[in-house]
């Protein structure tokens, strides 16, 4: 497929004889801004860090840009900006000298660090920081340090580690839109275990658990999966359940707090016959709404189900 930016193939990592990732299989197009979610100690550190050419797989490969990892893993890396979970910072340093370092790691030429380290600042708002030592910047702005090295030689990929631990909403606010923002240009991967914030932040997602990818699809795919067949029916004269289940289409009628959470037949519509209904017997209807599973609630049966069906869509 055209411009593919990172392909992972059956990636799989052992630890003592246990598997942390196992067949790990996904791919991402260029400007596509993935999510890639799992309760912790799912894996996604261990599979950021194997995408990264940070940690040798025990089976499978990576390819980024099409350049394998095993084979050619400076050209690969050369494409990769990453900030893992523990910031590497050095924080004596100033934001100036240390972006500088962070080009000069990351291979810029010489001629171009002044330029890349000016570009990187004003991409994560840190330009009126350039002076100030790193340890006295507060913990947004720190990642935004973290952030602005990983973009500083403008790689095709950038892959972010649990970008928003520890910081405060203002601060959560801020990078996300950060992130939105580098998507646009290149191909971002961001681990979490937030589920609002793949909501907010990313066009496609990957639900690891077990080391085992759940779900690889589009964010709209997985929104779907909430839309489900039921109705939430709110009527002041309260009737007779069976009153309502006797409606056509409606299949199962169960109280839910003072409303009715009614589920009808794929396909039907008993919508309109609920409202006569409602009308002819002097029910009193005041809310009818569809009643959507929350994305918590279908991550948890993602996850936390142990004969959860894997559900796949090719990204
Ligand atoms: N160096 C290691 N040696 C042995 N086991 C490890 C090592 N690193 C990770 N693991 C185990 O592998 C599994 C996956 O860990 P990983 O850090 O990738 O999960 P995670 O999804 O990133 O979790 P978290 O969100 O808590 O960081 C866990 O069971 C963890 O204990």
């Amino acid at each position: 497929m055209a411009n593919l930016t990172v392909e992972a193939i059956e990636l799989t990592r052992l630890y003592g004889g246990r598997a942390a990732v196992s067949d790990v299989t996904f791919s991402l197009q260029q400007g596509q801004v993935l999510g890639f979610l799992g309760p912790n100690g799912a894996g996604k550190s261990t599979t950021m860090k194997m995408l990264t050419g940070n940690l040798a797989p025990s089976a499978g490969s990576v390819r980024i840009c099409g350049i394998d990892m095993i084979e050619n893993p400076k050209e690969a890396k050369a494409l990769i900006g990453y900030l893992p979970e523990m910031r590497p910072l050095y924080k004596e340093f100033t934001v100036d000298e240390y972006l500088t370092i962070a080009a000069r790691l990351h291979k810029v030429a010489s001629k171009n660090i002044k330029q890349a380290v000016e570009h990187a600042k004003e991409r994560c708002g840190l330009t009126h920081m350039s002076k100030r030592l790193i340890e006295n910047l507060s913990n947004g702005y720190q990642q935004r340090v973290g952030i602005a090295q990983a973009i500083i030689h403008n790689p095709m990929v950038v892959i972010l580690d649990e970008p928003t631990v520890g910081l405060d909403p203002i601060q959560i606010r801020d990078i996300r839109a950060l992130i939105k923002e580098i998507g646009q240009a290149h191909s971002v991967i961001v681990s979490t275990h937030i589920l609002p914030e793949v909501e907010m932040v990313c066009d496609h997602v990957q639900i690891i658990d077990k080391g085992k990818l759940v779900f690889n699809g589009g964010i709209d795919v997985l929104k779907q999966q909430r839309v489900g067949n039921k109705l939430l029916v709110g009527l002041r004269q309260v009737p007779e359940a069976a009153q309502l289940a006797a409606i056509e289409g409606v299949v199962e009628v169960e109280p839910a707090d003072d409303m009715w959470r009614i589920r009808f037949s794929e396909g039907s519509q008993p919508h309109e016959a609920i409202v006569q209904a409602s009308v002819q017997n002097g029910w009193g209807l005041y809310h009818i709404a569809p009643d959507q599973t929350s994305l918590e609630d279908v991550f948890v049966q993602l996850t936390y189900q142990e004969s959860a069906p894997a559900m796949s869509q090719a990204a």
